[in-house]
């Protein structure tokens, strides 16, 4: 029996917290995914020009420690990631999403799995199903799961995720770097934080590519793409071609929500729970959702940059005047945390 049949033998009531629905068939929105009946609280187009842009040809401190303290998300320019490897990456997710469902379940994810194709990861945080499916990848589930959707035709698919993985790799690193050198940490900490490529521990390190796929849909106004969460991650860079969907919590008025517009060219940074922690609370990890669209089949590309699994992290404070505001822990321990209380996971490691 395939480890699918079996999954569905396993758990029948459980098939549609598993795999994703068959969008293409879907013509009226099932009562399994209708959210709200009231159009979104959406601030006005001012607020979204008003999240920063970070050139990383000379980023400007100020502005960096003003769009990571206030805004926990910004866009970057001039971030070295070639244009047309952004735009094979688009393409490749595209032609993944548009397979038929009976070859999509085929790299299905079991539920005690965390990479291959189905719903995203918090749907089981929510008694409503969103309007998206996912692609998770790490090391080399890849090629084990493109050859299970392409058996003679994944080299192409699989040289673009690898190639596109070692770009966010190097960037994610740059990245780390610049914005947490701005919190005065030592080249030794900085080292033990992003280790690099060639350093003995990396076969642990929990970085983390999700593909997601957030299909037309009949009626936006009633569905989720994907629900309010924060990333895990010390930080998530997001590529999400030029169809406007990500959106922020105002930092200003929680029920309030701004859209993140894509930028031709550039990138989305959004700063995760570890940031938060290590900042002693200064960084924001932004709650953050994804919204679907009734003409446009949206694609992005989250890279979650994180470190050593094992690795012992902790506020890092040399400030008698604000002591840590959260406990030491080890970063395997609350990613457990994350995984089962979710969005208040970030509250169970207060002083
Ligand atoms: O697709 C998006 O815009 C958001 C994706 C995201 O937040 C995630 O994958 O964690
Ligand atoms: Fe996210």
């Amino acid at each position: 029996m395939s480890s699918v049949t079996q999954l569905f033998k396993n758990n029948p009531v459980n098939r549609d917290r598993i795999i994703p629905l068959d969008f293409t068939n879907t013509k009226t929105l099932p009562d399994s995914h209708v959210w709200s009946d009231s159009e979104p609280e959406l601030e006005p187009e001012p607020m979204t020009r008003a999240i920063p842009v970070v050139s990383l040809s000379s980023p400007e401190q100020v502005l960096l420690q003003h769009a990571c303290e206030e805004w926990g998300v910004f866009h970057i320019t001039d971030h070295g990631v070639p244009h047309l490897l952004l735009q094979n990456v688009e393409c490749q997710m595209k032609r993944l999403f548009s397979l038929p469902m009976h070859r999509k379940i085929l790299a299905i994810r079991s539920p005690d799995e965390s990479t291959g194709y189905g719903v995203v990861r918090i749907s089981m945080f929510y008694d409503k199903l969103m309007w998206s499916e996912g692609f998770s990848v790490m090391g080399s589930s890849l090629r084990r799961h493109a050859t299970l959707l392409w058996p003679d035709d994944h080299t192409e698919f699989c040289n673009v995720m690898e190639e596109y993985q070692k770009a966010m790799e190097d960037l994610s690193h740059r990245l780390v770097s610049i914005v947490m050198g701005s919190l005065g940490l030592t080249h030794e900490e900085l080292r033990w934080l992003v280790p690099d490529r060639t350093g003995s521990r990396t076969d642990s390190i929990q970085s983390f590519l999700q593909l997601n796929s957030y299909p037309v849909c009949p009626d936006p106004h009633l569905a989720m793409g994907l629900a309010p969460h924060t990333d895990s991650s010390l930080l998530t860079i997001l590529y999400q071609g030029n169809i406007p969907g990500l959106e922020i919590q105002n930092p200003q008025e929680e029920s309030r929500w701004i859209g993140v517009e894509p930028i031709e060219g550039a990138l989305v940074v959004i700063m995760g729970d570890l940031s938060h922690i290590i900042s002693n609370g200064r960084f924001k990890s932004t709650m953050h959702r994804a919204v679907v669209n009734k003409t446009h089949h949206r694609v992005s590309a989250a890279y979650f940059s994180g470190p050593p699994k094992n690795l012992q992290i902790g506020p890092l404070t040399r400030d008698k005047d604000h002591p840590p505001i959260y406990r030491r822990l080890i970063w395997e321990e609350y990613l457990a945390a994350k995984a089962t209380h979710f969005n208040k996971a970030l509250t169970l490691f207060r002083c």
